[in-house]
């Protein structure tokens, strides 16, 4: 797990670990160029060409010394400098005056535009150290240099974004971010993606004991985390091991969201899945997905009632397309209050909760609900437009109901009773696409049935469900369907290295 830091906070922890190591502050400017370098010439040819912009801060003499080490590479770069060196902090001073004199350094204010070109550009103007909304000569440059049609890459954070809040104003578009140590909150907004670009995390060196100190309850999941959640079968474990989980859902119209849940619990390993829909959707169920059990509701064309004896059961999931009518509400409430195992709350279920305070009071801590972003607004009755109260939501919803909560996004915020918020670092843009909500419940209850806790459930189900997402998208690109999602799960065991 990664701590997720103020900007503030940052600093303090970058002054103390240089103090207590001996490390002089421009070994550390060495070391996070050096791991930036090291990612770009794993990505990019010699051939193309770079223009890195540098302000005269630390985040310029990132700059300056990534265009050191990259020519030393053979790289072809070109720095244009904003602002004046004598204004320059020591660092960037310092690796100014070992800049190579073969390596071009003109003032940003005499690039002509008309003849200005290049591949690869470098934003290497602003990182943590911004104090207010872009203006000026820098405002110019990140206009210019967004509508240049080339690769744009950010040092640390793109000139212009916060690191903890909403940005105001423009901000450098950057293609790849690459950050030092730990991710900067406002990188993982939805919001501001268009500025992120692919968030790339570099190590430099600086271990989490020196993290101890700061408080912070935010934490960016990494695959190790994830590894040491799941749970190892051995060789002669049986299908009850990997759980009887039972999936309620669907209506007419809608019986596909049940069966994307119940085949994406089969692929993510679960022994035994029934699922509990209205009646016409039997003979539909038994024909497309053979290794699944169905059981039918009293009525042919919604959910009216709950199923009998609930405890044959390991976990239960509930609300893919199963519609909002009165007698659908009644038969949540009936489960709601009759099973007492661990339950994933999705789609219609939380919509029909959203409106019932007397269900709302029967959340409990074993149940993980899985909100995208309106129905989490539907649920809090308020408005979560803006990501610093949405989080802060997030943290009071889970702690008021002692749930498990997810809400789904672009890294999704994974919310735990006991005050701790992970942001999900797998996903892609091509999980938006119909279904691949319902994919993420099956692989959520699927986790709950093979005996998981609720907070490793959700950890490992949105982890995979968001690498399944990118490797269905490698292949499928905007044409991803949810299926391609869920015959991608069994690939990210073989990609974690997991039986
Ligand atoms: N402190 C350290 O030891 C390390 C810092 N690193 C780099 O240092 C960066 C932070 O450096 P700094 O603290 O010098 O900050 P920056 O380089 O981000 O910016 C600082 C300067 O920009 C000015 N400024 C702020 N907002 C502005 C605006 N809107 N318009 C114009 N000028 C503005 C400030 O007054 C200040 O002079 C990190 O993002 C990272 O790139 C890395 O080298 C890793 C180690
Ligand atoms: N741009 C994106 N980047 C990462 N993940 C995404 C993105 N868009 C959607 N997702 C993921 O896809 C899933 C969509 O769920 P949901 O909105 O409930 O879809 P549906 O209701 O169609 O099944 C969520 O897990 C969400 O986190
Ligand atoms: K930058």
């Amino acid at each position: 797990m990664l701590k997720i830091l103020s900007a503030r906070q940052i600093k303090s922890l970058e002054e103390s670990y240089l103090e207590e190591k001996g490390i002089l502050s421009l070994e550390l400017m060495e070391t996070a160029a050096e791991a930036f370098c090291q990612w770009y010439m794993q990505n990019f040819s010699r051939r193309q060409d770079i223009a890195i912009f540098c302000g005269t801060g630390n985040n310029g003499g990132d700059g300056i010394a990534i265009a050191r080490l990259l020519s030393r590479q053979g790289y072809p770069v070109c720095v244009y400098t904003l602002g004046d060196a004598k204004d320059g902090t020591a660092d960037y001073n310092s690796n100014l005056n070992i800049l190579p004199t073969n390596i071009v350094n003109k003032p940003f204010s005499n690039i002509d535009w008309e003849r200005f070109r290049c591949h690869v550009i470098i934003d290497a103007m602003l990182g943590i150290g911004l104090n207010k909304p872009l203006e000026g000569k820098y405002l110019d440059a990140v206009k210019k240099l967004n509508s240049q049609k080339t690769m744009r890459i950010a040092v640390d954070m793109p000139t212009g974004l916060p690191s903890d809040k909403l940005v105001d104003g423009e901000a450098f578009q950057a293609h790849y971010t690459v950050t030092f140590q730990t991710p900067k909150l406002s990188a993982l907004f939805p919001e501001h993606a268009a500025y992120v670009g692919d968030l790339v995390v570099k190590d430099i060196g600086i271990d989490g004991k020196y993290f101890n100190g700061y408080e912070s309850s935010r934490y960016f999941v990494e695959e190790k985390d994830i590894l040491e959640r799941h749970k190892i079968f051995h060789k002669a474990s049986h299908k009850g091991d990997f759980g009887k989980v039972l999936l309620v859902g669907g209506s007419k119209g809608k019986l596909g969201a049940i069966m994307l849940s119940a085949k994406a619990a089969l692929r993510t390993g679960s022994g035994l899945i029934s699922t509990f829909v209205p009646g016409f959707g039997l003979p539909i169920m038994q024909s497309s997905i053979h290794e699944v059990m169905v059981e039918t509701c009293t009525g042919n064309d919604i959910l009216d009632s709950a199923p009998e004896n609930l405890d044959r059961f390991d976990t239960i999931a509930i609300g893919p397309g199963m519609g909002t009518d009165e007698k659908t509400a009644e038969a949540l409430k009936n489960i709601l209050e009759s099973y007492k195992g661990k339950m994933v709350i999705d789609a219609d279920a939380l919509n029909i909760i959203a409106k019932r305070k007397d269900l709302k009071e029967l959340i409990t801590s074993q149940m993980i609900l899985t909100p995208h972003l309106k129905e989490f607004e539907r649920m809090v009755g308020d408005d979560v437009k803006y990501p610093e109260g949405r989080i802060e939501k997030a943290l009071e919803f889970s702690q008021t109901y002692g749930c498990v909560l997810i809400l789904k996004g672009l890294h999704s915020l994974i919310t735990t009773p006991a005050g701790i918020q992970y942001f999900n670092p797998t996903g892609s843009q091509f999980l938006a696409t119909g279904g691949t909500g319902d994919v993420l419940t099956g692989v959520v209850a699927s986790y709950l049935g093979q005996g998981y806790s609720v907070e490793n459930a959700a950890l490992c189900g949105v982890y995979h469900h968001g690498l399944a997402g990118q490797l269905a998208g490698e292949d499928q690109r905007r044409g991803t369907i949810a299926s391609d999602v869920i015959e991608k799960i069994p690939e990210t065991y073989k990609n974690l290295g997991l039986s």
